[in-house]
């Protein structure tokens, strides 16, 4: 696949992924887990057991997951939010180009977030939490904790309306903080 260089790429991506992640889709989670054998198809390797927690793996149909909306894009890829319809678990999944150099970006973006989940397992310095990733036809695929509202998007929509002042630059950064802090589940 082209990476996301026109909107008709940007579509056909999503409608691949929107086939991987629904109930009727060929590609469910079981089937790329055997697909992951091979090589264009790799996954994090601890992500079988990650994913127990939030689904039965003997269950003979997998667990669904469906495209809800597109969160946001980077210089990377896009990331698109996730919803487990049997576990009502929602994740952002960053999908990224098929494009070797930001293949290799996100394999560092993994290691790095693997070492800080091995150092700070319980998130306690809010560093985001990486649940799982894998390789799907030269996409690298890395799924997040849902997050909130970003920073850049907040002090976008706010700046336009805040009149800055002293003591509103204190509320903001105080709203900034809970704002980074706070999930949307
Ligand atoms: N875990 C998450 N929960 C909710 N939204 C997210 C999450 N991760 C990313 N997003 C949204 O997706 C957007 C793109 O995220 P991404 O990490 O790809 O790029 P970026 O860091 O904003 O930019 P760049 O890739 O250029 O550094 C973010 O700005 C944010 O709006």
């Amino acid at each position: 696949m082209p990476p996301f260089s026109s909107v008709a790429a940007v579509h056909a991506h999503r409608t691949q992924f929107a086939r991987s992640f629904t109930k009727s889709s060929e590609h469910s989670w079981r089937r790329r887990n055997e697909r992951s054998k091979r090589s264009h198809h790799r996954r994090s390797p601890t992500s079988h057991r990650r994913r127990r927690h939030h689904r039965d793996e003997s269950s003979p149909r997998s667990p669904p997951e469906q495209i809800i909306e597109t969160l946001g894009e980077g210089t990377f890829g896009k990331v698109v939010e996730v919803k487990d319809l049997e576990m009502e678990h929602r994740m952002a999944l960053k999908i990224i180009k098929n494009v070797e150099k930001y293949r290799e970006a996100a394999k560092l973006e993994i290691n790095v977030l693997e070492k800080l989940a091995d150092i700070d397992p319980d998130c306690k310095n809010l560093c985001v939490k990486m649940l799982d990733w894998f390789e799907y036809h030269g996409h690298m695929c890395i799924a997040f904790e849902m997050l909130g509202q970003s920073v850049f998007d907040f002090l976008t929509t706010t700046t336009s309306r805040t009149r800055w002042s002293r003591c509103g630059t204190s509320r903001t950064s105080s709203s900034i903080a809970s704002c980074s802090c706070t999930t949307t589940n």
